[in-house]
């Protein structure tokens, strides 16, 4: 007998069902979210013929210029969840402060996170991309919502995941109980459970990190590259692979998948500035992917979940992915003279 396809709601529904895991409303929240990942996903696909390549004229928050799909990834997301009664508000990459849920719809009790588009670079030339997502309570002791309200430590996360558009769109989730990816059956217009309880190996020999900024790394970081590099006459003793997609959801991805560790460290660019990475809604969501699936994330020293934001688009240190490797960064951290 053919073997039944369990849908991403049917998921849902049963881990609402039997393992009390999410609440009605975070299910009804994740469904919406899966959709509006299916409507960006084709609006990748359809590319040029979509008029959907190249640059905006616009700038985002961070000072970058803006691809036209960032804009319509972050309207998708907006324009799907503000009246399905589910959330208080949305923060985004894309946008400066908080979007609260206008008065004229219901209000729920989830906040929303998200890079809408992550990897904007790869967009034009057809490399995979995502959208990464993180869903938190709002703490129920104040009136209204405000930006304050997001501020909070990863562990509190309820929900993350991300969407990767690459050779296929796949949807990978954590509600706290392992983590779950669904591919998207583009014949029957919904996402299909197609692995259950990922696990990334402890032990690696592949690590991402772009190379290019090597001169400008901390010593333990360039400590740990450059044993990796010494390969098997190395302290290591073993040869090391490389990969560096510059999407951080792709890169995360082949983790999840196969292995390895992804560094995107402080560097002395711009010493002020903790990371290039943004905590609240690309490190914390892969973080708690990442654990979720037996790895490890810390910025040097201290876990990234442990974190607790000051600001909405504040920026981290990240190396997560096989937890030996972690373990060793962390290591070469806490013996930097
Ligand atoms: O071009 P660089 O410096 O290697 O940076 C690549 C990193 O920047 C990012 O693209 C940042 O994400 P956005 O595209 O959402 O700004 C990460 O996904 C990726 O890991
Ligand atoms: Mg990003
Ligand atoms: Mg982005």
């Amino acid at each position: 007998m053919a073997q039944q396809k369990i849908s991403f709601t049917r998921y849902l529904v049963e881990q609402q069902r039997a393992d009390g895991l999410i609440p009605g409303q975070l299910r009804l929240l994740l469904e919406v979210v899966a959709r509006a990942c299916k409507s960006i996903s084709q609006a990748v696909n359809k590319g040029a013929l979509g008029g959907v390549l190249g640059t905006a004229e616009s700038e985002n928050v961070q000072g970058e210029i803006q691809k036209k799909l960032d804009i319509i990834a972050n309207e998708v997301l907006i324009e799907a969840n503000e009246w399905g009664g589910h959330l208080a508000a949305m923060a985004s990459e894309e946008m400066e402060t908080i979007h609260v849920v206008p008065n004229r719809y219901p209000q729920g009790e989830y906040l929303l996170m998200f890079d809408p588009l992550d990897g904007s670079s790869n967009i034009d030339v057809n490399v995979s991309i995502g959208t990464i997502f993180s869903v938190l309570k709002k703490p129920d002791d104040t009136p209204g919502v405000q930006e304050a309200d997001f501020l909070q430590p990863g562990t509190q996360q309820v929900a993350a995941g991300y969407c990767i558009y690459g050779p296929q769109t796949t949807l990978v989730l954590t509600v706290g109980n392992g983590v779950a990816m669904f591919t998207l059956d583009r014949e029957q217009g919904s996402f299909v459970l197609t692995q259950e309880d990922i696990q990334i190996p402890a032990d690696t020999k592949e690590f991402a990190i772009n190379m290019s900024n090597m001169r400008h790394w901390d010593e333990p970081v360039k400590r740990y590259i450059d044993e990796c590099l010494a390969g098997k006459e190395g302290p290591r003793g073993k040869d090391f692979n490389m990969r560096w997609i510059a999407s951080m959801v792709a890169d995360v991805h082949r983790i999840l998948m196969r292995g390895g560790v992804f560094m995107y460290p402080w560097d002395k660019r711009e010493p002020e500035k903790a990371g290039k990475l943004r905590l609240m809604y690309e490190a914390n969501p892969m973080s708690w992917l990442v654990e979720q699936a037996g790895g490890a994330a810390t910025n040097g020293k201290q876990r990234i979940l442990d974190l607790k934001p000051t600001k909405l688009h504040e920026r981290v240190s990240v190396m997560l992915g096989s937890r030996h490797e972690v373990e060793r960064l962390t290591q070469y951290h806490a013996e930097k003279p």
